[in-house]
Parts: C-alpha cells; structure tokens; sequence
C-alpha cells in the first residue's frame, strides 16, 4: 500500500522519531494529522511539511494519556479528512530508577502514556481504519520483548503493549485492518533525556551514547516500509533480533547477560 494521498495520523509528533515518521510520510505523499503536548513545535512542523511536500498536515494538540484528548485527535481527523489510513501510536516516556526506590507514580504515568495512550487512539481510530483497511502501528521496543533494568515502568508498558497490538492483530485477520509492532533499538532522540528518575522528575541528561546510535531518521524509513509493504513486527538492530531470540531459547542466560551488560556499560544504576 502506497502512502501517496493516504491520511496518516502520529502521535508524539513534536520531536524523535515520531517528527521523523511525519517528514518520511509526507515525502511519500501522505496528509497528516500530528499530535503532542507541543502545539507551537506541532504546527511549525506542519507549516514546514506542507511547504516542502506539497501535502496537508495538520496540527492537534493531544495529550495521549487523556482519552478526551485521544478522541479529539481522532475527530478532527475524521472531520478535515473524511478517513483514516494509518495510526501510528509513536508517543512514549522512559524512566531510569531501580524499582526498590520508585515513587509508583513513574510506573502509573509510563503506563498511562505508552499503554494508555496506544489504547485510547487506538479505541477511536480503529472503526475508521476498519473502513478503508488501513493500518495501526505501535511504536514498541527491544524492551518489550526483555525487561531491562532499571526500566520496570518501561518494559512494563511495552510488553502491554505487544500483547495489546498481537491480540489486535488476531481480532482483525477478517478486517483487512493491518497491524504493526515496530521495535527500534536505541535510537538517538530525546528520550533519555526526559526519561523519568525515581522521584517522577526529567532525568535531564542522556544515560547512553547517542552517537554511536540508530538515528531517528533511519528509525523511520523502516517503519515507514514496513507500512507500505504491511509487515508484522519490525526488530530493527541486530543487538534486538539475538534479544528476542535469546529471550525465548535462553532466558536465564539472557537475564544475567543484560545485567552484566547493564551494569558494566549502560547504568551507574546497577554499580
Ligand atoms: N529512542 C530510543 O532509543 C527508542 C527505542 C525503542 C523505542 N522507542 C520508542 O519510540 C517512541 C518515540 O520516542 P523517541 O525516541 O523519538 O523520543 P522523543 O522523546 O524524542 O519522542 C517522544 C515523543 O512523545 C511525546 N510524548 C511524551 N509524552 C506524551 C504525552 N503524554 N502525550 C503526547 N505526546 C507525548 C514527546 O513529547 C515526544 O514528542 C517512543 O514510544 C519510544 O518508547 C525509542
């Protein structure tokens, strides 16, 4: 399915890998309706898009773990548009705090964006996008597949995640509604940076090299192929397709393996 004239909607549009979907989208000809918190950011993005591509992108200020807020991204879609193609749930927190220090509230906000949020878009968009056969995207993680330390809130609303979209799937084998997993590696983008500490506050600072990283562009293009060619689940490094496979041959070997990984390059946390 060509996106050429499609009508795309992505959530977390404001910055990452979500700004980088709504630009590849719209380079392939697809009118957008962006959502994020940022409505300024949002709809400079949109000016930019439109004047670049030739296309029409609109801008809508959506809180994701609001479900009015979710249904109101839908509606004005319906309503500018006429139709839904594609939903792309891009929208997403991280955390960085060991689960015995955690103020619960980090657990219960990861849980209310990445779950939530994917829930609720996905609630309204999909009698839309049963209609024209369309496709609902989750942009999930390795960490749904293995919880990684330090991330309990994370992993947590990823693995909801992938069974919420894998049961998703099933339901819609009849519908012609497509449904993707979509499983970046680390990625350069913002996310650490606003990653949740133990006290619910922004880590304010990246954890990990983001240099030696996928880039949100990269990120994207597959995704974006991914849509047009309707594949399943998209792993996307070679470090997450030995995870996913080591989780399921040799998980107690894999648990020490990501600790020692952890704890010897990637968290201070585990030291
Ligand atoms: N960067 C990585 O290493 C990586 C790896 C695997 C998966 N992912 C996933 O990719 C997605 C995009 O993340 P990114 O890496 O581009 O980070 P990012 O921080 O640049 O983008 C996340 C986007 O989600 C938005 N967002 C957060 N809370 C929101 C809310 N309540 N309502 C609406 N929007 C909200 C942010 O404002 C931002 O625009 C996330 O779901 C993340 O879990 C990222």
């Amino acid at each position: 399915m060509s996106l050429k004239s499609k009508i795309v909607i992505i959530t977390g549009a404001s910055s990452g890998i979500g700004k980088a979907l709504a630009y590849e989208a719209a380079r392939r000809g697809a009118n957008l309706v962006l959502g994020a918190r940022q409505f300024v950011t949002l709809c400079q993005i949109t000016q930019d898009i439109e004047k670049q591509f030739g296309v029409k992108a609109l801008a809508v200020q959506c809180d994701v773990s609001v479900e009015e807020d979710c249904a109101h991204l839908i509606k004005q879609a319906v309503l500018t548009f006429g139709k839904i193609d594609v939903l792309v749930n891009n929208a997403g927190m991280s955390m960085r705090a060991l689960f015995k220090d955690l103020d619960l509230k980090v657990l219960k906000t990861l849980m209310d964006v990445n779950f939530w949020g994917t829930v609720y878009c996905t609630k309204y968009a999909l009698p839309e996008i049963i209609k024209t056969q369309g496709s609902i995207v989750g942009v999930s993680s390795i960490a749904g597949y293995k919880g990684l330390p330090g991330r309990t809130g994370y992993s947590a609303s990823k693995f909801a995640m992938n069974g919420f979209l894998d049961s998703l799937r099933v339901e819609n084998l009849k519908t012609g509604v497509h449904v993707l997993t979509a499983c970046p590696g680390f990625t350069a983008s913002n996310i650490r940076n606003t990653a949740l500490n133990k006290n619910a506050q922004q880590q304010g600072e990246s954890s990990l090299e983001e240099e030696k990283m996928m880039t949100a562009e990269e990120v994207a293009k597959i995704i974006v192929d991914g849509i047009e060619t309707r594949a399943r689940t998209l792993i996307m490094t070679g470090q997450g397709k030995l995870t996913v496979t080591l989780s399921k041959l040799f998980p107690a070997w894999l648990d020490k393996l990501v600790y020692n990984v952890f704890a010897k390059e990637k968290d201070p946390l585990l030291k």
